[in-house]
């Protein structure tokens, strides 16, 4: 729940008087033009930005993922797919990293749900950028978390993975996960049950046709 919300980037104002709430358990789809404040919005989720003012209430324990834009990362990643998802892993793993089978397992799988297993010992800088937005998903995945935040994951995807990554939204949700997505893509938008829109860093009032409530079990 974030309540009056404002933040600014060195002065240029981004989200101005944001207060909305985030259904948990649903995915939540966050949309609205190019500087609208998305990102922004994203990572103050993420608790990687402090609001200038306002406040946001979560639970103090609740584990966030973040699955950032390819282009936030370096085109010369000389990490393999595998170790880039075994980061993933590291919190869960402790200070020592030390990966038990369940984390191994969890690592794998992960890699195969975004069709990258054939992929799994190159590095980034070998794939395309697809496969790259791929691979951070996983990444995102293999944390397990209690919220997980996507910033555009399927900017660049074909329309098949693009799909796949809908369905990998809705496996979150079905596994309890509260998954906020920022999107352009109608195939997100589709799938998410509450859409927030923003617009020069302020929540759009949601129409009939912008709300949908997730039924349990629909
Ligand atoms: N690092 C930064 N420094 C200065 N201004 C920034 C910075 N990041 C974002 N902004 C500004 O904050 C506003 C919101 O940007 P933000 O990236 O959150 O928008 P967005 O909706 O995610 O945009 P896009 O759809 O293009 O990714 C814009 O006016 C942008 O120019």
């Amino acid at each position: 729940m974030l309540t009056d919300v404002w933040f600014d980037h060195d002065g240029v104002e981004a989200l101005r008087g944001i207060s909305l709430s985030i259904q948990p358990a649903a995915v939540t789809a966050i949309a609205g033009p190019n500087g609208s404040g998305k990102s922004t919005l994203l990572a103050v989720l993420a608790g990687l930005l402090d609001p200038r003012s306002g406040s946001m209430s979560s639970p103090a324990q609740a584990r966030r993922a973040l699955v950032v834009q390819r282009s936030e990362i370096s085109d010369r990643m000389l990490l393999t797919v595998r170790e880039v998802v075994t980061m993933g892993r590291w919190s869960a793993a402790g200070p020592m990293r030390r990966l038990r089978a369940d984390d191994r397992r969890i690592i794998d799988d992960c890699i195969e749900v975004v069709g990258l297993g054939g992929h799994r010992n190159r590095p980034l800088s070998a794939l395309s950028g697809g496969q790259r937005q791929r691979a951070l998903l996983a990444q995102g995945l293999a944390q397990r978390a209690d919220v997980v935040l996507l910033d555009e994951p399927t900017t660049g995807l074909d329309a098949t993975t693009r799909t796949v990554v809908a369905d990998v939204l809705l496996t979150e949700r079905a596994r309890g996960a509260t998954v906020v997505c920022v999107s352009h893509d109608d195939v997100v938008l589709a799938a998410a049950d509450q859409t927030i829109r923003l617009d020069a860093g302020r929540v759009v009032p949601a129409g009939p046709d912008l709300l949908r409530t997730h039924q349990p079990g629909a």
